[in-house]
């Protein structure tokens, strides 16, 4: 296994109410090739993790804990040294593309600027590559001039994925990439980010709160409660033999054959109280 990320004990609170944990003691590892992804209903700390690793937490919390990535321990990296990491070692996902393309600028400009900033690419072959990544994520490349609002939700989100994988980075977060897109183009979406993920041998971390995308896609699975992990494995220990009463609560509310979902009442006995 190659290592690509490890946090250590990260603890993310409040500046104001250093007593409340939002995320405590995480501690993962991501490897090159492999997906794992963090499930656990909303509010659990997904995100905030997710955020931690790029730094983009808001400035109103506080971070404690250790983030290796390729070997190099990021965590008192600076703003001009975060950038560098950003879009072109780490991409990033999310869940609705409109928040993070620009509507004036067309699609074409803007898988092309993380091309042009990180890699100095210009004239002919920054308009190959554009093509070519426009290509890969299933966007016919004449389609370059259009703007964001042109395109349908799930087409946008193609154009996200280009622009985040733009410079072949070894760490792919997508937090909640598919949940605004409708199944069949959800079921599209995570198709083609596993085929990317495979061809350029990423380390991708994947957010949701879906067991069906889990099954889908995850070779590991690590579950949130409360900021913390409860449980984690490989994607047949927890799917199939889940040890921890949350995971077998969360797994029991995945819709049945029929698409119904099928809700069990949580009790939450097994909380050991503070
Ligand atoms: N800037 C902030 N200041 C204070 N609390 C925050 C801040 N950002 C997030 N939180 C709180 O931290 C907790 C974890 O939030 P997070 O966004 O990581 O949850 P999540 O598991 O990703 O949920 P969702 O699936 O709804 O996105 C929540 O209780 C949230 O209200």
């Amino acid at each position: 296994m190659t290592e690509i990320l490890r946090i250590s004990q990260l603890s993310i609170t409040p500046a104001h109410a250093p007593e409340r944990k939002l995320v405590n003691q995480v501690s993962l590892t991501l490897a090159r090739g492999k997906t794992t992804c963090i499930v656990g209903e909303s509010g659990s700390g997904k995100s905030l993790t997710a955020l931690s690793i790029m730094k983009l937490l808001s400035p109103q919390l506080r971070m404690q804990g250790q983030i290796f990535f390729e070997g190099q321990d990021i965590s008192h990296y600076d703003e001009t040294a975060m950038q560098h990491l950003r879009g072109q070692k780490m991409g990033m996902i999310f869940q609705e593309p409109m928040t993070s393309l620009n509507p004036v600028l067309t699609i074409g400009f803007q898988i092309g600027e993380p091309l042009q900033t990180h890699l100095g690419l210009k004239g002919a072959a920054l308009k190959q590559k554009v093509a070519a990544l426009l290509d890969q994520v299933g966007i016919d490349p004449n389609r370059a001039n259009s703007y964001p609002d042109e395109l349908s939700g799930g087409q946008r989100q193609r154009v996200m994925i280009a622009m985040s994988i733009a410079c072949e980075p070894a760490l792919l977060i997508a937090d909640e990439p598919t949940t605004a897109l409708d199944v069949t183009v959800q079921a599209q979406v995570l198709q083609l980010l596993n085929a990317l993920k495979d061809r350029m041998h990423m380390a991708m971390l994947f957010i949701t709160h879906d067991f069906g995308v889990v099954a889908d896609i995850a070779d590991e699975v690590i579950v949130m409660f409360r900021g913390e992990i409860v449980e984690s494995g490989s994607v047949a220990q927890v799917l199939h033999s889940p040890q921890h009463p949350y995971t077998r609560a969360l797994l029991a509310c995945v819709p049945d054959a029929e698409g119904k979902k099928v809700l069990q009442p949580m009790t939450y006995d097994w909380l050991t109280p503070n």
